[in-house]
């Protein structure tokens, strides 16, 4: 092989593995160990170029002449067919080159390492191909275990006609020329070198068969004409070795190159110690060239013996040195055999661990794909949860929609129900609350009155206390005064006490003197006595002809009363109020104002005669007293006083009002200074006043009130107005009236009549309401009733003292007029008609003549104040207002009649004291 195939081999079948350099360093130092493997101190000698070495197989050289290049072609098909080969020959020098990278090769020493060792480098190839590898490739190592001695004798045997001396030399020295003589064409010359026996194994080898023995390589790159060329020198060789005589050819024995040398050459350069080798010993190469060249036979011959001798020579001695390379071998195969052996176990190791690797990759594998059978179950079970829960939502979305639609109907329902049931109640609370308010209204009034009449009397008893105070300082201030002035009359009494002293002495001898005169004192005492006795008398007499007149004067005032007739009829004009312009008067006229004026005229509205003309009636009323608009209570009550006399001289007395409603009929009779007020005053006043006279009165008041035919106490409760029931009783006998259940009020101060007139005001208030004004639908009376006794006379009198306020006198239409009001009307109309009957009937003065008291309750009350012996004073009211123009002319008119009445003779109602 030449210097470029050994290169390009080396370059084309580089090991690239690294890593395992370890054992491609092994592997190399197998390879090598075809020229390296030496007994150790002679591995130097021993070494040889694996590159010799040629593939046993044969080539048909017919169909492919011996060329060089086919030669070489050889190992190159062996490298072409497993580059293992060729690249652990190629790598053998470079690693011999570097014993000392491995502790193994440092202690087999250089080339050491056997062929057998040159297993499968552990690379990446894996184990199923080193396996493959180690079964299918031509290994030496595989040949060194195989190949037996028999099999290289039977080798070298074929070679006729060799020295026994010569095979034994070869046989045992390794070497081997084989001249294949089956075919002219294979002239194959194979040099080889085995480790121990030949080393050839043609079965490891490549199979038989047509090879390519050409390199690609080389048949592509190399020119035609230099291919050629080396193809026609390879051919003149083999011609010439064919025409040499069938006899091994010695081949000088090269010399071998020193373990140094191969070193040395290893450091300096990649290049295989072959050359070194060849250079050296000048063998195969100048061998080579020898046949190249045009031998002399005979010369040639002798040199040839020469050198088979040599050759001879060195295999005797070579024979030697492979006893002790076999030794060396065996120990070696017994190295590698444990080498072996371990690597085996680990190749064990190796492969039960690429099991478990691959039963795990195997697992995980599987259990990558079931945790992604799984994720994907996972994932289509989560996308039907999501869609299951997606349809699960919408329903209850619409359920939930339903529902809710559902409930907010049921709940508008009942909204509209409680709304409907709330505005029920709180229209039924608010008229509950409406009547409670009204209640607590009328509650509330009542409580005010009550508190008003509690502070009326709080405050009267206040100013009783004041008083009482008052009069207690006064008395205080009168007893000091009266003390001052019996110190003053003590100091005087003192002061005179010395001139009475001295006058004591002065009298004493005045009695002295007097002593002697005694008859003509005694005559002046008894003359001043009779004078004295006299006086008394004439005050006895005096005092009888009061009584006498005072009895007289209760007669003449009886007489006048009744020459003034025991109806009176008073005609009162009330003033225009401030909100009555002066356009809305009537025209009215008092033709005697200057003095008692008794006449009023009033014109009458206008008239339109059949002509057309209109004109106003002058209507002149005249009455027994006609009091004008600038008139007062005062004036009236002095009128009326008399009459006041008269019940308390033991007359029944009846003052009542009548006109229509806002004439003043209220204003007359219970204003402040009303004829109620000022009669109770004058009462008391002329009670005082007969006190001297031996008269005692008491005073009891009723105020009651004629509404509807029915009678109510005005001083009572309140709550009881139209509710309590009061009869009238007449006591026909003595001519008095009771009412049962009325409330009689002692009248002890005339300051209690205001308190009653406050409360019977209060309690018609209460039963008034907007539309009924009740002092103008109603009768009120103060009955007064006067019992006087005459203690030294021993006369009693009880008179009855009736104030009547009449309800309007209006007439009142019956049309378009119901319910209540209708019946108001009614009673009023009848009420006053009947007392128009009445006195009408007491005018006609029958005796025993029908009266019909019993027409109204208000003449059935009156009826022993009316005619008889009564006094009966009616105030006919005026209002000044044109509007009420026809309703004044209507009362003047039934003022008139009553005037015109005239009723019998009043009766005292006097008895004389049983006694
Ligand atoms: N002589 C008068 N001087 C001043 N004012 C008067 C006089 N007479 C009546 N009035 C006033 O005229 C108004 C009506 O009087 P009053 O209430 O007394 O009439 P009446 O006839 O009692 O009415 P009713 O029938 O409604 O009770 C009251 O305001 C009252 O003060």
């Amino acid at each position: 092989m030449d210097d470029e195939n050994m290169h390009r081999a080396s370059t084309r079948s580089r090991i690239p593995q690294v890593g395992l350099r370890e054992l491609n360093s092994a592997t190399t130092n197998a390879r090598s160990g075809m020229s390296g493997i030496l007994p150790p101190g002679t591995i130097a000698k021993k070494a040889i170029s694996p590159t010799r070495t040629k593939s046993t197989s044969t080539v048909d050289t017919k169909r492919q002449p011996p060329t060089t290049r086919s030669a070489m072609g050889a190992p190159k098909t062996h490298t072409r067919g497993n580059s293992y080969t060729s690249s652990t020959i190629t790598r053998s020098g470079s690693t011999a080159s570097r014993p000392n990278n491995s502790n193994f090769s440092s202690t087999m020493s250089y080339g050491a390492r056997p062929a057998s060792a040159m297993a499968r480098p552990q690379t990446s190839l894996g184990t199923r191909r080193l396996h493959s590898a180690s079964t299918s490739m031509a290994r030496p190592a595989t040949s060194l275990e195989h190949h037996t001695e028999d099999h290289a004798a039977s080798i070298l045997g074929k070679r006729k006609g060799m020295p026994k001396s010569i095979y034994h030399t070869l046989h045992h020295s390794s070497w081997s020329i084989t001249i294949p003589e089956e075919s002219p064409h294979d002239h194959h010359v194979k040099v080889s070198r085995g480790l121990s026996h030949g080393a050839v194994n043609p079965e490891s080898s490549t199979p038989p068969g047509p090879r390519k023995e050409v390199s690609p390589k080389l048949s592509s790159h190399t020119p035609p004409s230099l291919q050629r060329k080396k193809r026609d020198a390879n051919d003149r060789f083999f011609h010439s070795v064919r025409s040499l005589p069938q006899s091994k050819v010695p081949i000088p024995s090269p010399a071998r190159p020193t373990a140094t040398d191969f070193r040395s050459s290893s450091k300096k350069s990649r290049r295989p110690p072959i050359p070194m080798f060849l250079s050296k010993d000048s063998t195969v190469t100048d061998f080579n060239y020898s046949l190249d060249t045009e031998w002399d036979l005979e010369s040639k011959e002798k040199t040839m013996e020469e050198m088979i001798a040599r050759v001879f020579t060195r295999v005797n001695q070579s024979g030697q040195e492979s006893q002790g390379l076999k030794e060396a071998v065996e120990v070696y195969k017994v190295r590698i055999t444990e080498l072996e052996q371990s690597r085996d176990s680990i190749n064990e190791k190796n492969m039960k661990l690429r099991v478990e690797m691959d039963s795990l990759a195997q697992q995980l594998h599987a259990a990558e794909s079931a945790l992604r059978d799984a994720q994907r179950d996972q994932e289509i079970a989560l996308d039907d949860l999501e869609q299951r829960h997606r349809i699960e939502l919408e329903t209850m979305r619409q359920d939930n929609k339903k529902e809710m639609d559902s409930l907010t109907d049921r709940h508008e329902q009942d909204i509209r129900s409680l709304k409907r049931k709330f505005e029920t109640e709180v229209a039924e609370e608010k008229a509950a609350r409406v009547r409670e308010l009204g209640q607590l209204t009328t509650q509330s009034a009542m409580d005010i009155q009550r508190t008003e009449i509690e502070l009326e009397k709080k405050s009267r008893e206040i100013r009783a206390a004041q008083a009482q105070i008052q009069a207690m300082r006064t008395d205080m201030d009168r007893e000091m005064k009266t003390t001052h002035d019996l110190r003053h009359n003590l100091d005087t009494v003192n002061t005179n006490s010395v001139a009475l002293e001295s006058t004591i002495r002065a009298l004493k001898a005045r009695i002295e003197f007097l002593e002697g005169g005694r008859e003509e004192q005694s005559q002046a005492f008894e003359h001043c006595n009779q004078r004295m006795m006299d006086a008394l008398a004439e005050t006895e007499a005096t005092k009888e002809k009061l009584r006498r007149e005072e009895t007289l004067r209760r007669k003449l005032h009886n007489q006048v009363q009744e020459l003034k007739g025991n109806i009176r009829v008073f005609c009162r004009v009330r003033p225009p109020l401030n909100s009555e312009p002066s356009s809305s008067i009537a025209p009215m006229q008092y033709p005697d104002e200057t003095e008692d004026a008794k006449e009023i005229n009033v014109m009458g509205p206008e008239e339109r005669s059949s002509l057309g003309t209109v004109s106003r009636k002058n209507n002149t009323f005249t009455f027994d007293r006609v009091f004008g608009p600038s008139s007062q209570n005062t004036e009236v009550f002095d009128e009326i006083s008399q009459l006041v006399q008269s019940a308390l001289d033991g007359y029944n007395v009846c003052i009542f009002c009548y006109g229509q409603t806002g004439s003043g009929k209220t204003y007359t009779m219970s204003s402040q200074d009303g004829m109620i007020p000022l009669a109770v005053h004058q009462i008391y006043e002329t009670a005082q006043s007969l006190e001297d006279k031996g008269w005692r009165y008491t005073m009891e008041g009723n105020f009651v009130e004629v509404y509807n035919e029915n009678l109510n106490d005005l001083l009572g409760n309140p709550n009881e107005l139209d509710r309590k029931k009061h009869e009238i009783r007449h006591d026909m006998q003595r001519g008095k009236t009771y009412i049962t259940d009325i409330t009689t009020v002692k009248l002890e101060s005339p300051e209690m009549v205001e308190t009653i007139l406050k409360n019977a005001a209060a309690n018609r208030s209460v039963a008034a309401t907007k539309a009924n004004e009740r002092s103008s639908r109603s009768h009120s009376v103060f009955i007064l009733k006067l019992n006087g006794e005459n203690h030294i006379t021993g006369e009693r009198s009880e008179g009855t003292l009736n104030l009547v306020d009449l309800a309007g006198s209006e007439r009142l239409s019956h049309s378009g007029v119901t319910g209540d009001r209708l019946k108001e009307t009614q009673n009023i109309n009848r009420s006053l008609s009947s007392l128009g009957d009445v006195i009408a009937a007491l005018g006609q003065g029958k005796d025993g003549g029908h009266i019909p008291y019993r027409n109204s309750k208000l003449t059935y009350l009156l009826q022993f104040s009316l005619g008889g012996n009564s006094k009966t004073l009616m105030f006919v009211m005026v209002s000044p207002l044109q509007a009420h123009l026809s309703e004044t002319l209507t009362s003047l008119k039934f003022a008139t009649k009553v005037h015109n009445t005239h009723i019998g003779t009043a009766k005292r109602q006097a008895r004389v004291r049983d006694s």
